[in-house]
């Protein structure tokens, strides 16, 4: 029986390294699949993953109509065993539901990617309806850490080097690395859900930490 997979994690976890390692393994087996994503980092139609892999993807406009896309593949002679979707966070709440369909009228395996929540640690369209349809829901077991050393589980977003709550739900971007000597103006930071409360990023952490003690008075 094919099924709706939904894989899951803070940015920075493993999730489009997951997404061409669940391509490369089905397709060693003869199986073919469609890869897709959208507003990926590394440009348009393209599956990028941190640790350098890179595969062409096929990208998901607004209004693109995944049912459409495989009948219609299907019915001019192509095969399709399998898809993989990147980045499902930022796909619309109808396309969940088109993905939910192929999966249960063709019997196609579709393996969905994604974050679950925003920068104010709203839940994404995209990823709400894949909690509501899908079969299984994995967490990526390669935790992504909050400065502390617990598990992140909350995407903070950063305007120069100051966490913000307020701005566009879609911005894209990356984490920043500490020893980068260029920060970007807009860049995240994974962070456990007591530092996301109280909007402690690393940067803010290391400040108040060096910060003079006061003067114990007597
Ligand atoms: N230089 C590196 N050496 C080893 N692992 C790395 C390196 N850079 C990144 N990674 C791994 O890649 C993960 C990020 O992978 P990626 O698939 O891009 O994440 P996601 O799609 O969830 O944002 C990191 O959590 C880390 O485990
Ligand atoms: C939290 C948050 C993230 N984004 C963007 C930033 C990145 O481009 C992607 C996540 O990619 P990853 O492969 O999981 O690292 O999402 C956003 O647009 N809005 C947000 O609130």
């Amino acid at each position: 029986m094919a099924e709706l997979h939904f894989f899951t994690g803070t940015m920075d976890s493993g999730k489009s390294t997951l997404a061409l390692q669940t391509n490369h393994n089905h397709a060693a087996r003869g199986r073919v699949g469609r890869i897709f994503t959208t507003h990926d980092r590394a440009g348009t139609a393209t599956l990028s993953s941190r640790l350098g892999l890179t595969h062409e993807a096929i990208e998901v406009p607004d209004g693109f109509d995944f049912w459409k896309y495989v009948v219609d593949s299907l019915t001019q002679g192509g095969r399709i065993d399998y898809l993989i979707c990147d980045e499902a966070q930022f796909y619309s709440a109808a396309q969940i539901d088109q993905l939910a369909k192929v999966v249960d009228e063709l019997q196609i395996d579709v393996f969905a990617f994604g974050i679950l929540t925003d920068f104010r640690s709203s839940l994404f369209p995209g990823s709400a309806r894949l909690v509501e349809l899908a079969d299984r829901m994995n967490v990526l077991q390669v935790e992504a850490l909050c400065w502390c050393g617990k598990r992140a589980t909350h995407n903070a977003r950063t305007e120069n080097g100051v966490m913000v709550t307020d701005g566009d739900v879609v911005v894209v971007g990356d984490v920043a690395e500490e020893a980068d000597p260029e920060p970007a103006r807009v860049a995240y930071e994974v962070l456990c859900r007591q530092h996301h409360r109280r909007r402690l990023t690393a940067e803010r952490a290391k400040a108040v930490s060096l910060a003079p003690e006061p003067l114990p008075f007597g």
